[in-house]
């Protein structure tokens, strides 16, 4: 695929999906706020960024059980044992992590250099844009919106939106479906193999940022069609 060898209007490209969290805004710091708010609820310790950063991508549950299964593993070094402790906490850390979430949402959080300039890009070309991220809906919404890239997209879908997340194509075809366009013409921006592996199964190009949260992996190991060092080179 030709993809980062021609302009964008010769690809025969007409509309993009783009994710949210290590894609456009660097969320990172929300999350390990939220979090350490979270665990301070519950009587356990913080968790340190770089640890999140491994954990994040797969939505709010895979969030908050990889955290306690992390914090738990000395004290419970048996699975099972663990596995028992964390299905006892998870409701209660569900629940602060809901409550917590709205005041944090985007206060420790920033734009990528060059998604201005790429959402732009694709805006001045007419091709309608969908948000798709495993973020929960209502969260990415308020989230695009404080970081005043709400006006960019006609719908934002989050992990909640349909019955299976990323990286299973099952969001992605929906989105083309809201969007009305053929996953074979709707380009797929990313930053982890989640949105790959979605893409692939859905049928989609995919370009993967190289900045972003892909599970502690290098990101060009991943199979897609080209890496891009910021949204600027959709120019
Ligand atoms: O897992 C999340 O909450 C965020 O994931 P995203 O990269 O799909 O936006
Ligand atoms: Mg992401």
């Amino acid at each position: 695929m030709a993809l980062l060898t021609l302009p964008l209007d010769a690809t025969g490209l007409d509309a993009a999906i783009i994710d949210l969290d290590g894609t456009m805004v660097d969320t990172l710091g929300d999350f390990v706020e939220v979090l350490r708010r979270m665990l301070a609820d519950v009587a356990l310790p913080p968790v340190a960024a770089a640890e999140v950063e491994r954990m994040v991508g797969k939505g709010t549950e895979h969030l908050i059980a990889s955290v306690l299964h992390h914090l738990l593993a000395p004290a419970h070094p048996e699975l099972a044992e663990r596995q028992a402790v964390v299905e006892a906490l998870f409701p209660r850390a569900w629940a602060s992590y809901q409550h917590h979430y709205p005041a944090v949402n985007g206060q420790f959080s920033r734009v990528y250099p060059g998604v201005l300039e790429g959402l732009e890009a694709l805006h001045a070309l007419h091709w309608p844009l969908a948000c798709l991220t495993n973020k929960p809906t209502a969260f990415a919404v308020a989230l695009l919106q404080a970081k005043k890239l709400d006006r960019f997209f006609t719908h934002v879908f989050g992990g909640d939106a349909f019955a299976q997340k990323k990286p299973d194509p099952l969001p992605l075809r929906k989105t083309c479906e809201a969007l009305r366009t053929a996953p074979a013409r709707t380009l797929v921006v990313g930053d982890s193999s989640n949105d790959a592996q979605a893409a692939r199964a859905a049928g989609c190009p995919v370009l993967l940022v190289t900045y972003g949260y892909n599970h502690g992996q290098p990101v060009r190991q991943v199979d897609a069609d080209g890496w891009i060092e910021s949204l600027a080179a959709l120019r």
